[in-house]
């Protein structure tokens, strides 16, 4: 009997341009969401896009967040509830959007992502990333109903931030190589579609990689829609499988050794030259990784991560204990085949 069901959670309205940001009242209101939002900012973004928010809705409350916590999406929803918000408007980089995106979610409330760096494809996604305990990976959370994305504030954002976007989608080459394999060998569930727009998108980013530039808008722009079609995958798919495979598991397990060390995007990127290696040994392949990385001037190597390489060996050998998600790690990478693959690949 056929019993296969899907329920797609995408974005309403999606806006990206210039100057987009001022029309984030109209792009809500068309959607009759009730009540007055609750915006939820950072300091920085706050000063940049948030302010002007808030007055697009006569003055709104808003809630200022320091950290990415859970102890912060307690107190957004404690406020949330204070002022009898009807839906949250994240104005931020990752760790506001993710918040206000899980905040959202426990009060079963709208959602509305603005984000102001195009530092990884969460900004669009159903899935949030708090940490918690030795918890790094994304869950289920709200997805946004609108997306503003203003690419004159994007293109501003340090460009660090950029490049990390530019990574985290160029690993979903070898995420949904992982995701292929787990499909052919545990027979997990795989979207051609899902695939298909996740693998698109990392070639149209890297056929483009010569225009992304610093201050640049046209980057801004072309590496914000990259971020939308990714995320997009990862709604048609159900789970963030068709941008995360054992890149991210490498990325994660980094950020539980050396906390804060280097930004998600970057540490995926450099994980993936070495997961593109391990399927296939074909210098070709890993080098087309690495070259990718390189010329949107993003970290290729362990130590520009500022990761020792006994870390990142690390890294590699457990990153398989730490979700239940098969990939090319498979039970566990020896540390003598770790060492070679991350030596062959100039990773370490
Ligand atoms: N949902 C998902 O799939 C994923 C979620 N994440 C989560 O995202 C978070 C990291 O996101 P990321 O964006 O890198 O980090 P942050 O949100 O911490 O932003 C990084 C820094 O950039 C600043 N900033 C943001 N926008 C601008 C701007 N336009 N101009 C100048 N500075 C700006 C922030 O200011 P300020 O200090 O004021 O905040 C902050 O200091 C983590 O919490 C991580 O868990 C990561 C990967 C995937
Ligand atoms: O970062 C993500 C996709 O790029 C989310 O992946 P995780 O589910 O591994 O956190
Ligand atoms: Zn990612």
């Amino acid at each position: 009997m056929f019993d296969k069901r899907s329920w797609i959670r995408l974005p309403r309205n999606v806006l990206v341009g210039r100057g987009v940001l001022s029309e984030t009242a109209d792009a809500v209101g068309e959607l009759h969401l009730a009540g007055t939002p609750l915006i939820v900012t950072s300091p920085t973004p706050r000063r940049l896009a948030a302010e002007s928010v808030a007055e697009q809705f006569d003055g709104c409350p808003m809630v200022t967040v320091e950290t990415a916590s859970f102890a912060e999406v307690k107190r957004v929803i404690d406020e949330a509830e204070d002022c009898e918000a009807g839906f949250l408007v994240g104005v931020g980089g990752g760790k506001v959007i993710d918040i206000a995106k899980m905040a959202s979610d426990e009060l079963g409330m709208g959602f509305v992502s603005v984000p102001t760096a195009a530092s990884h494809d969460g900004i669009v996604s159903g899935r949030g990333s708090v940490p918690e305990g030795d918890t790094r990976h994304s869950v289920a959370a709200e997805p946004p109903l609108v997306v503003v994305a203003d690419t004159g504030i994007v293109a501003d954002a340090p460009w660090r931030l950029t490049t990390a976007g530019c990574a985290d989608i160029i690993s979903n080459y070898t995420a949904v190589k992982d995701w292929q394999l787990a499909h052919r060998l545990k027979n997990v569930e795989y979207s051609e579609y899902a695939g298909a727009l996740s693998r698109m998108t990392a070639e149209m980013l890297v056929d483009n990689a010569d225009s992304i530039r610093p201050g640049l808008e046209e980057s801004a722009w072309l590496v914000i829609k990259a971020l939308v079609s990714s995320g997009v995958a990862m709604s048609i798919a159900g789970s963030s499988r068709p941008a995360s495979g054992a890149e991210h598991l490498i990325s994660h397990q980094l950020d539980r050794i050396a906390p804060g060390t280097a930004l998600h995007g970057h540490q995926v990127g450099v994980a993936s030259v070495v997961t593109e290696y391990l399927h296939s040994g074909d210098m070709g392949r890993w080098q087309n990784v690495h070259d990718a990385l390189g010329a949107i001037g993003a970290p290729t190597t362990a130590e520009e991560l500022g990761h020792s390489p006994e870390q990142f060996v690390e890294a590699m050998t457990t990153a398989h204990e730490i979700r239940d998600r098969y990939t090319i790690l498979g039970d566990g990478v020896s540390e003598e085949a770790a060492i070679e693959a991350a030596t062959v690949t100039g990773v370490i």
